[in-house]
């Protein structure tokens, strides 16, 4: 009996040896032949089927169909005992073969498969999971590309979508309190404010996106676009604060209200008042100053000219001052580079000229006498067809002159003046070139509106620090705008204007750096005010030299800084494209190794990435040229 059961063990056991060593065998042959490497395998029969059929068999084919026919020969259940290397579980059906284009259909065949094959290698299951990860990253990478074409085309192919989305993201934190027509207007001798236009037709029409919040009455966030060297976007948020920051909701009324309007009594208690509209071409300085456009006409009584006309005759009447019996007039004029003309007189060139008093005079300037606002509004409109218009990429009606329209008061017939209001919408202020497109002419004109803005924040930050040197020789504007920046009594307010699209925004970040410059000068040098006893005015103005000299040293400082300015953002931006470069380097050689890669994309991807590194860091060079260049000729 026991030799019985001896006898029958062995048996079991010898069947057991017969099944396992042909279905060893038949597993090794697809290791090299294809197993190893299932996609090849799918590629080639489907070349072969969709070929056709076709007479001659590949080896690989043969030994797929021997093998398979092996295992359905196989007459044991469906599972056998298991092997430490080569688990076991034969299904008794032939592989599908599936599309190889598709990562789901891959990964639905692979499955069958791995349910009829479960001797695997470890080499083989690493790359299985090698081959599975590829398969997930590929698969999520085309649902983010069907998302972002599903939201392109929601937002009818907007380029700009993804900077939208990520400003509305900002805007839904923020917490907007903007300006009020009730809110408190501040009495501060400068007043440095900064108003945002909506977008204009042009913009829309481009699909632009407004880069530029306003939160509250006296706050402004620039929404910087901005795109890493993976072509990732994202916005950097640039924060500002100024005296008031009107939105584009904001009308020419209230705009007016907490500007302008505080400064007309000035004119009526013998000082002098001065409102610069600045901003680059198209922001929106003649629609604040001269009138809101309709089409081609403007509505001059909406502009800060005409609002300061009708304020200027309510107060004449007004009780406290109808006694002084002052008369109005008014004159308008443009400088265009070192030229002054006359706007109410044909533009008739203009001299300007010193007396002995020092007091800058323009001769044979136009100046007519007012009695109503009516008769303002008249030389306003008078004067703003004349002005000099040239052509410029942004603005094919750019003004590149300074157009500066005055009301004067005088007492009785007396010549003395006893009160000016200044009113002056400056040129556009792109730096000396609008792009390399223009022209010598443009260029100078470029250059002389720089050198001008830049005497007037000179001249303003003088008469922030009271009686400091005011370096009103500058330039022609300043010098005919020299007694507005003299005496306890004079006051001024810069509108700084803001295009809010995504195309303007380095402009609108050096008009917002300009006025910030202003504003932040004011403060620093009215603390300075305590320690250095102001200079005597008369001593300082008699040397001429000092004031170019001054503008010269001023000029190349603020191009130092710029320039510096310049290297660190590229040195940031050469830092910030190294770890991205190593990043995306990484991934493309790591993947290289992966089933299914394409070696001429993967080339193309690597030849790409190598270019746009090489393009950032010769940029960077080139700053760093700069700069060095700068600082060793100084
Ligand atoms: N706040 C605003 N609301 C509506 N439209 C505006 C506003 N500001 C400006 N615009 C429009 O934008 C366009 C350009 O404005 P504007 O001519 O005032 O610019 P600018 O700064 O004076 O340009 P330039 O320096 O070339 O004279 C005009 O059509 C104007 O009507």
């Amino acid at each position: 009996m026991v030799i019985l059961i001896f006898v029958i063990w062995i048996c079991v056991l010898m069947r057991d040896m017969f099944f396992r060593i042909p279905t060893f065998f038949s597993l090794t042959p697809h290791k090299d032949g294809g197993k190893m490497f299932p996609y090849l395998i799918e590629e080639r029969e489907n070349k072969k089927s969709s070929r056709g059929a076709s007479p001659r068999k590949s080896s690989t084919e043969r030994n797929e169909n021997r093998s398979t026919a092996r295992l359905q020969s196989i007459p044991v259940s469906k599972s056998i005992p298991h092997s430490p290397t080569y688990p076991i579980s034969v299904s008794p059906t032939s592989p599908t073969p599936s599309s190889p284009t598709s990562p789901d259909t891959r990964r639905g065949s692979r499955g069958k498969r791995d349910s009829q094959f479960d001797y695997k290698s470890d080499a083989a299951k690493k790359v299985e999971i090698i081959a599975k990860n590829r398969d997930e990253r590929r698969q999520k990478q085309a649902d983010e590309r069907a998302i972002r074409h599903q939201i392109l085309h929601l937002e009818q192919n907007n380029p700009y979508w993804e900077f939208s989305q990520m400003i509305d993201e900002y805007r839904a934190g923020l917490d907007f309190r903007p300006l009020r027509d009730n809110d408190a207007v501040v009495e501060n001798q400068i007043v440095v404010c900064v108003r945002k236009r909506p977008l204009n037709e042009r913009e829309n029409r481009r699909r632009e996106v407004d880069v530029m919040s306003v939160p509250t009455r006296n706050q402004l966030v620039v929404h910087e676009p901005k795109q890493k060297v993976d072509l990732t976007k994202y916005v950097e948020n640039q924060h500002f604060r100024f005296d008031y920051v009107f939105d584009d909701t904001c009308n020419n009324d209230l705009v007016y209200k907490f500007t302008a309007k505080p400064l007309v009594k000035t004119i009526f208690e013998g000082g002098m008042a001065t409102c610069f509209a600045y901003g680059q071409t198209g922001s929106g300085k003649t629609h604040t100053m001269g009138g809101e456009f309709k089409g081609k006409q403007q509505n001059f009584k909406s502009g800060i000219y005409g609002l300061v006309a009708q304020d200027v005759f309510k107060l004449l009447n007004n009780s406290k001052y109808a006694r002084m019996n002052f008369t109005v007039s008014a004159s308008f004029f443009e400088i265009y580079g070192k030229l002054v003309f006359d706007l109410l007189a044909k533009k008739q060139r203009l001299r300007v000229l010193e007396d002995g008093k020092q007091q800058v005079q323009v001769v044979g300037l136009t100046e007519r006498i007012v009695t109503k606002v009516e008769h303002v509004l008249d030389l306003i409109q008078k004067g703003s067809l004349e002005r000099t218009s040239g052509q410029t990429s942004a603005n094919s009606n750019s003004s590149r002159s300074h157009a500066v329209f005055q009301i004067i008061l005088r007492k009785g017939g007396s010549k003395q003046v006893e009160g000016k209001f200044s009113l002056i919408d400056l040129a556009g202020n792109e730096r000396g070139a609008d792009n390399g497109k223009s022209n010598r002419q443009t260029r100078i004109e470029g250059a002389d509106i720089n050198k001008s803005l830049l005497a007037l924040k000179e001249c303003i930050r003088a008469l922030g620090r009271r009686g400091a040197h005011l370096p009103f020789r500058g330039s022609k504007l300043t010098q005919v705008l020299r007694d507005s920046f003299i005496g306890e009594k004079s006051r001024t307010c810069m509108i700084a204007l803001i295009s809010p699209g995504n195309f303007s925004v380095d402009h609108s970040l050096n008009t917002l750096r300009y006025a910030d410059r202003v504003k932040e000068l004011i403060a620093n040098d009215s603390m300075e005010m305590d320690d250095d006893p102001p200079l005597a005015i008369q001593e300082e103005e008699e040397n001429t030299e000092v004031d170019e000299e001054m503008l010269r040293a001023e000029e190349k400082r603020l191009q130092l800084s710029s320039l510096e300015w310049e290297l660190r953002e590229s040195q940031r931006h050469v830092i910030q494209s190294c770890v991205n470069f190593h990043d995306m380097a990484c991934d493309l050689y790591n993947n290289a190794d992966a089933n299914g890669f394409d070696r001429l994309s993967d080339a193309e991807q690597w030849r790409n990435l190598l270019k746009e590194i090489v393009d950032i860091q010769k940029g960077a060079l080139i700053k760093a040229n700069e700069f060095c260049l700068a600082l060793e000729s100084e």
